[in-house]
């Protein structure tokens, strides 16, 4: 893997104290982190003291980290037994194993045994506080058995900040608490009775642990934090710290003291905002370096590019960002720029119950291991009960899978892994299966507190961002029963009902909307809903005019009549025959009744080509023979009454733009005029330019390539037509230059290119249209599409496959 320029920057940046690296999910943060080592290790460690720290969030991240090592290129590997051998320079660990071993030292020198309480514990014990203080605050409502877990996240927040007396508490800022419609917090206004009481509750809670020797996760890094104050222990002359948004402020502290600065000394702090799902957590929030002493300003770096997940899944996860103000609004926000990598749209499915979202899950992990291995597969869930019964429902199909431990995770077994979404951070797989997408589930609905509820909103959107870009390839998204509503805020249209298909999942349309009424009789019916959505994806997505659609379409069998929901038309030789017919079903009914009368029709009818069966929920398309295909064909020119199929060619070579008239009946009659001129243009000769697949595709090897089609072209648009061919246009950066999706350029083979030519270029295993511009040793790729960052590439990593030398507009 080839860093970019910034990443490399960053790298191979001079220490100098503390600095930032903030980017978006799958922006390379930790491939920077890891990378950075070897470069501190041998330019800033030339004194015999001097030692790395690579701090990970958990010990998933850790393995993973070693993982990702293993798979890297030899180059790299060669780097990685430097890395994890036990090198007395460098030591990658977690924070959570590097404040227990303070927290061991400290329990000795106090000799004193505590045990980690547990979830049940603290609730127990938040209860028994409660009702030992709220006498005392009588006006002071949230004091509440009903509140615990309010009052034990707030507590927790205590010890996570090691607030030790209560003027701190009385006068901290509490961002992302309940803050009404000001800045300032409503519910836990600073000094106030409100503050006093939780104060006092949080220090009851903890008398009651201590006698019974427990105490908190939070209380323990407190004490380790105490612990290496009193030692006076810092020994690190550079500390990187990924996923640092989740970090507490304890933490923080923590990692401060172990900070040995001196003049080439460096404190990175790796974060993205946008990730940060922990409470507790102390910067993710907002809150300014400063906060912890010290000033980033000109000290932060951002990557903003994904590398990861394709466009479309990055899309589609910035969508629940982009539906969050206050996401977009924190300091340390960086905005997603896409890199033109193409994939298949989410698909999002949705069931009416668990058994069936089971169904699915094993049926499409069967059919995924064609092209997949098991081991690039992960079922993601918010909690781990979903987990724990999605694992059993594989296992009872047969198909092995292990839910992923923090303590040893396994990421090279041949089994689907399983993992909630809090584990998963930091992580990806080829595949992802975020199941059990269902209102209540996510986001949790743990406050009646409208503010208190808004935050966890917050919190749990950020939790699904992070789920959905863990994705390489695919990603699927399921609910049972009740969608959540964070998928509603997802648009349609960057969503997909089935993997190899272009149909977007069901929505209702209302009455107002349906777009084909004529002859209706009753439109209140539970099946016309389904109808009438099928009758938009036909034409908003697969082309088909509302003209050529006959609902109650006649079909004749035998002496009996029957009328199918819907026929698609299509002209073949002046007359309208029916090409596509389709049976519906009223929501979530099932389709296996539709299906046999589709397949009785088509029989009975049988110019049709296609059919299918739907209730919204679940759909087939079968071919005439009634054997299931996967996608419908889009409309053709040739479908519609005018035979004549006019375009819009654009003449890069001349600058000029034509229109271009093909006689669909005979497929070669060719005419030309000047865009907008009545006078045809004198066509001598016409070749014959092999259409060869999509741009994204790669590289076409011409002579031996059988090809989809062809386009007539006249001789003189194109250079040598044996050195000429067609490609599809998949993506839109190249929106300002004229070309568009579906779109179809004519390229001319050559291997070199010229200053602002556009050019089809191979860069690894990718093919791409980008303007060309060289510049000393590397060569920059630009999009003609503000949406996406310019790439730069040195000149040895860029093949030139050919220069685009025109466009047939679709
Ligand atoms: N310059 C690059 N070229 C190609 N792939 C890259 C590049 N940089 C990073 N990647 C790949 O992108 C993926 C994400 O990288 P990495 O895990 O380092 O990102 P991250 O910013 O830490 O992500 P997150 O915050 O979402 O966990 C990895 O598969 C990595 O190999």
């Amino acid at each position: 893997m080839k860093l970019n320029v910034e990443q490399r920057r960053i790298v191979e940046l001079e220490p100098a104290g503390p600095m930032l690296v903030k980017g978006v999910a799958g922006s390379g943060k930790t491939t920077v982190a890891i990378r950075r080592i070897n470069f501190l290790k041998d330019h800033y460690c030339h004194e015999d003291d001097d030692q790395i720290l690579l701090v990970t969030y958990n010990r998933t991240l850790l393995n993973y980290i070693k993982h990702q090592y293993g798979r890297m290129a030899d180059l790299e590997q060669a780097e990685a037994p430097r890395l994890f051998a036990s090198d007395a320079e460098v030591e990658i660990v977690t924070i959570d194993s590097l404040m227990f071993k303070a927290f061991g030292r400290y329990s000795r020198r106090n000799g004193k045994e505590f045990e980690i309480a547990t979830k049940e514990q603290m609730h127990k014990y938040m209860i028994l506080a409660i009702h030992a203080v709220n006498k005392s605050y009588p006006d002071v409502k949230v004091l509440s058995p009903k509140n615990s877990k309010f009052l034990l996240e707030e507590t927790e927040w205590i010890q996570s900040c090691s607030m030790k007396d209560i003027e701190t508490y009385q006068s901290a800022d509490r961002i992302g608490r309940a803050s009404g419609d000001g800045s300032t917090p409503q519910k836990l206004m600073k000094n106030s009775q409100t503050r006093a009481a939780i104060f006092d509750v949080a220090c009851h809670f903890e008398e009651l642990l201590e006698k019974e020797g427990l105490i908190t996760f939070k209380q323990m890094n407190a004490f380790a934090l105490e612990e290496v104050r009193r030692s006076n222990g810092s020994r690190y002359t550079h500390i990187i710290i990924d996923e640092s948004q989740d970090l507490t402020r304890v933490q923080l502290e923590f990692l401060k003291e172990l900070y040995r600065e001196k003049p080439h000394s460096s404190l990175m702090f790796v974060a993205d905002n946008t990730q940060s799902i922990y409470p507790q957590s102390w910067l993710g929030r907002g809150r300014p370096y400063t906060t912890i002493g010290y000033d980033m300003s000109g000290k932060s770096r951002a990557l903003s590019k994904n590398y990861r997940t394709t466009t479309e899944i990055s899309t589609a996860a910035f969508n629940l960002i982009e539906a969050d103000e206050s996401i977009q609004s924190n300091v340390d926000f960086v905005k997603p720029a896409l890199i033109d990598r193409h994939g298949h749209p989410p698909i999002y499915r949705f069931f009416n119950t668990p058994k069936q979202q089971a169904h699915f899950l094993a049926e499409e992990i069967k059919a995924l291991q064609n092209d997949y291995a098991l081991s690039d597969i992960c079922i993601v869930a918010r909690g781990n009960r979903n987990i724990e019964s999605a694992a059993i429902d594989l296992t009872d199909a047969g198909i092995p899978c292990e839910v992923l431990q923090t303590k040893e995770p396994d990421f090279e077994s041949d089994k689907v892994k399983l993992v909630t979404m809090h584990s998963i951070k930091g992580l990806e797989f080829k595949v992802i299966f975020l199941i059990d997408l269902n209102k209540g589930l996510i986001p949790q609905d743990l406050y009646s507190d409208a503010d208190d509820q808004k935050t966890v909103e917050t919190d749990e959107r950020k939790l699904l961002y992070v789920g959905m870009t863990r994705a390489n390839e695919l990603l699927y998204m399921s609910s049972v029963k009740w969608p959540s509503k964070f998928v509603k805020e997802i648009d349609r249209n960057h969503l997909r009902m089935k993997k190899d298909a272009l149909l977007r999942p069901f929505e209702t349309i209302s009455m107002a909307h349906y777009p084909l009424t004529d002859g209706l009789v009753d439109l209140h019916s539970r099946e016309e809903v389904i109808r009438q959505w099928l009758i938009r994806e036909l034409c908003e997505v697969y082309g088909y005019p509302y003209e050529l659609m006959e609902l109650e379409f006649k079909v004749q069998q035998f002496s009996k009549k029957g009328y199918c929901d819907i026929a698609v038309m299509v002209y073949a030789g002046g007359e309208a025959t029916p090409y596509i017919i389709a049976e519906v079903k009223r929501f979530g009914s099932g389709i296996d009744d539709a299906v046999s009368q589709l397949i009785s029709y088509m029989e009975a009818e049988n110019r049709a080509y296609y059919g299918i069966a739907t209730d919204g929920l679940e759909i087939k398309i079968i071919d005439r023979n009634g054997e299931e295909v996967q996608d419908l064909p889009k409309c053709r020119p040739q479908f519609l009454p005018d035979a004549k199929n006019k375009r819009i060619y654009l003449n890069l070579k001349n600058g000029r733009q034509y229109d271009y008239i093909l006689d669909n009946e005979t497929g070669d009659h060719l005419e030309v005029k000047e865009a907008g001129q009545d006078v045809l243009l004198q066509v001598h000769e016409t070749v014959a330019a092999p259409l060869i697949g999509n741009v994204a595709a790669g590289m076409p090897m011409l002579a031996s390539e059988s090809y989809e089609a062809s386009l007539q072209l006249p001789r003189d648009w194109v250079m040598s037509p044996s050195e000429t061919f067609c490609l599809t246009v998949t993506g839109d950066s190249m929106v300002d230059a004229g070309i568009d999706k579906g779109d179809v350029v004519i390229v001319h083979q050559q291997n070199t290119a010229s200053n602002g030519d556009i050019v089809i270029a191979v860069t690894g295993q990718e093919a791409t249209m980008k303007k060309y511009m060289p510049m000393g040793s590397e060569i920059v790729l630009i999009s003609e599409n503000p949406a996406y960052e310019p790439i730069v590439m040195r000149s040895e990593d860029v093949l030139i496959n050919g220069r685009v030398i025109g466009v047939l507009k679709k």
